[in-house]
């Protein structure tokens, strides 16, 4: 009981595993809404653009597109990513079956990062929106397993 939630577990190492990914491609919206911003030169504060002035520049925050557009799927994974992180780790407190855990972690990654690609190239929808709702069905599908383990 006491190895569930270590690496002796192997669903726990795959869950690991799986969110790992997940949140650095997260954590990538940041690093890549920097990169647009700088390309762009579309900053949010004033004193951003001290850092690279250029002739011209009023210094006043400017909106891109492409910088939103990055932001809102950096939002996106937020609002997925941390409740599959939070409610996988209960899941594998259920002790689920491993392959089925293992089908869920998969899916739940690759249908993120498909989201990620429909976003941002971006892919006509309701690509955007399958990616979304299939992930939801997978973290849907870990927190009914939770709530049947812990309903009696
Ligand atoms: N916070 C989301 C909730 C619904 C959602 O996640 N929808 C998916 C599929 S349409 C999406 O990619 N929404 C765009 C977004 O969150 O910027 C929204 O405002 O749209």
């Amino acid at each position: 009981m006491s190895d569930l939630l270590t690496f002796n577990n192997p669903v726990f190492g795959q869950f690991a595993f799986y969110s790992c990914i997940v949140i650095c491609k997260t954590m990538a919206m940041s690093l890549l809404t920097s990169v647009n911003r700088m390309k762009n030169r579309a900053f949010a504060n004033p004193e951003d653009y001290k850092l690279s002035r250029k002739p011209g520049d009023d210094g006043k925050p400017v909106v891109n597109a492409t910088v939103e557009r990055i932001r809102r799927c950096h939002l996106n994974d937020l609002e997925n990513v941390i409740p599959f992180v939070l409610i996988g780790l209960l899941y594998v407190c259920t002790k689920p079956d491993p392959s089925t855990a293992l089908m869920h972690f998969r899916a739940f990654a690759g249908f993120r990062i498909f989201h990620t690609f429909a976003y941002l190239i971006p892919l006509p929808q309701p690509s955007r929106a399958l990616g979304f709702l299939l992930g939801a069905v997978v973290t849907g599908s870990m927190a009914v397993a939770v709530l049947k383990a812990g309903s009696y």
